[in-house]
């Protein structure tokens, strides 16, 4: 049987490390951030890298990340970046390579997580605009791209356990209980 990778992705604040991280416990499959590894690989933060690069820097580097790790092992969540789906080539990348699942949440829900831990360093401001301005500008502008990348859009607004066991239901409905 050919293993293929999973792929989180959504706006920031859906959950995509949080559910991430508890889906591949529930699978004995390896966790991957693209998010994180920039940070363990080049020792810098989001905002700084987009201060030194710009965000075309930041976006050329997590496409970088996103095909070396998931051309490295099928047995693997990864969570990506929430704007990793700008890019054509990797929305084709991950639906070709993987099962693409779209933790989708509404604006005000995404607000209220990100308002009580902003990560600013991890997450600096893409519009300049407060958080929950933002939040809704972005989902706006990215909907149909997030959509477009998935092959399984779910409800984020669940807890990350229930969100979890609604990811094995859609990969194995057989095995629902
Ligand atoms: N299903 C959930 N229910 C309640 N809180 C959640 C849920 N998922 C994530 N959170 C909380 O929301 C915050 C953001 O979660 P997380 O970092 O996993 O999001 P993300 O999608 O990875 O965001 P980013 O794109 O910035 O990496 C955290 O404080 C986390 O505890
Ligand atoms: O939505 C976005 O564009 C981002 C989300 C985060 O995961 C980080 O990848 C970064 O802060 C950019
Ligand atoms: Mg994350």
């Amino acid at each position: 049987m050919i293993i293929q990778p999973i792929f989180m992705v959504g706006a920031r604040g859906c959950g995509k490390t949080t559910v991430g991280r508890a889906l591949a416990q529930a699978l004995g499959f390896q966790f991957t951030d693209t998010d994180l590894i920039l940070l363990q690989s080049t020792g810098l933060s989001v905002a700084q890298i987009v201060e030194q690069e710009g965000w075309a820097g930041f976006r050329t580097r997590e496409s970088d990340i996103l095909h070396g790790v998931a051309s490295a092992d099928g047995r693997q969540v990864v969570a990506t970046g929430g704007g990793i789906i700008l890019s054509e080539a990797n929305r084709r990348f991950m639906r070709a390579t993987g099962t693409v699942f779209y933790l989708h949440a509404p604006a005000d829900v995404l607000a209220r997580r990100l308002e009580a831990v902003p990560e600013e360093d991890q997450r600096p401001s893409l519009t300049g605009r407060p958080i929950a301005e933002e939040i809704a500008e972005i989902l706006l502008a990215r909907e149909a791209l997030y959509q477009d990348a998935a092959h399984h859009v779910l409800d984020a607004g669940q807890p990350p356990q229930d969100v979890v066991s609604a990811v094995l239901q859609r990969l194995c409905p057989c095995a629902a209980g």
